[in-house]
């Protein structure tokens, strides 16, 4: 990889970003006497390294989006900087850019190319000649070959994601950024799609990954970044996330329903209730509050804590603060 290897490959650094408030909206304050506005982003601030696989999570309307627009230059912070490998977005943005692979979340393409067109047209942009070697690998890696003469306009939408990864990554880019890749997509294009990103970590590649899936980013994310309401909540090794959490979960399937006040403590999913657990003592103090409620229990598992339950908790416990 070209550059120094002290560099961070993204430096997020304070970053705000100020939106006007929209009406009947109750959030946020003023901004310099001016309309009401509300941050977004306040005061974001975090480094990854080189060759890291980095995970940003949230819930909806939390930033994450935000933050990758800022990062790609689609969108200006209204304080703060970011850099690529030391290059700022905004004051040095075609060096940052061309630093960066960005796979965006909506489904944008050119209806008039055909998958190895687009993929040429995309190297053309980035300046990139004599690169059919690598669009070659891009499409047997992705699954697309039996796709390369295909127009756009007649694939499929799990198929354009695939173009829309290949695009992102025609040039190489030392920085990959992948903006929820697998929502609304099957199984097979998930496991081709993690294991092209995975083969490019190990070659050293930094990775930022946003996505719904908490199971994904355990499983891919070697560090985590929580988002709440534009603050990062959390900022942690995945595995010390793990051994944050209760350590382990009492999951029940339950016949009937739990009163509020046990709800409240549980994640319900169906008749699928999960509590968090750190002790034998906890475990026997749900189960005799479930029976005192009168809810029937047909399946009783105790089972160690997941990213899922890690999640719950420290947005709960941000909940509890505000
Ligand atoms: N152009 C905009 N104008 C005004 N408000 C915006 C704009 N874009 C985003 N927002 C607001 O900023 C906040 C953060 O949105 P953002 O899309 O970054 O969240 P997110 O974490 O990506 O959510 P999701 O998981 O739903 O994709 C939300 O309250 C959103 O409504």
């Amino acid at each position: 990889m070209p550059a120094s290897t002290h560099l961070p490959a993204i430096s997020f650094q304070s970053i705000t970003k100020r939106y006007p408030t929209p009406k009947g909206v109750a959030r946020g304050g003023q901004a310099g006497g001016g309309a009401p506005t509300f941050a977004a982003l306040d005061g974001v601030s975090f480094d990854i390294a080189q060759g890291e696989f980095f995970g940003l999570l949230g819930p909806n309307g939390a930033g994450k989006t935000t933050l990758i627009s800022i990062l790609a230059g689609l969108t200006r912070a209204s304080s703060g900087h970011v850099t690529v490998l030391g290059h700022d977005v905004q004051t040095d943005y075609a060096a940052a850019r061309s630093l960066l692979g960005v796979v965006p979340q909506e489904l944008v393409f050119d209806p008039f190319f055909n998958v190895r067109e687009a993929l040429r047209f995309q190297s053309g942009y980035f300046g990139v000649k004599n690169n059919e070697a690598w669009i070659d690998e891009l499409l047997e890696g992705l699954g697309l070959a039996g796709k390369a003469n295909a127009n756009m306009r007649q694939l499929s939408g799990g198929m354009k994601r695939r173009v829309l990864v290949a695009q992102a990554l025609v040039h190489k880019p030392p920085v990959i950024v992948l903006d929820e890749p697998t929502a609304g997509v099957d199984v097979e294009l998930r496991q081709t799609l993690w294991q092209f990103v995975l083969r490019l970590n190990r070659e050293g590649h930094a990775v930022l990954l946003t996505t719904h899936y908490l199971e994904e980013a355990e499983a891919l994310c070697s560090r985590i970044a929580m988002l709440k309401q534009g603050r990062v909540v959390a900022l942690e090794r995945t595995s010390e996330l793990l051994k944050s959490a209760s350590s382990h979960v009492l999951r029940l399937k339950i016949e009937g329903e739990l009163p509020p006040e046990l709800a409240a403590r549980a994640r319900v999913t169906g008749r699928s209730v999960q509590f968090p657990a750190q002790d034998a003592r906890a475990i026997e103090d749900y189960l005799a509050a479930v029976r005192a409620a009168g809810v029937r229990v047909d399946e009783v598992e105790i089972t160690k804590a997941d990213l899922e339950d890690v999640f719950i908790q420290v947005m709960g416990e941000q909940r509890e603060a505000a």
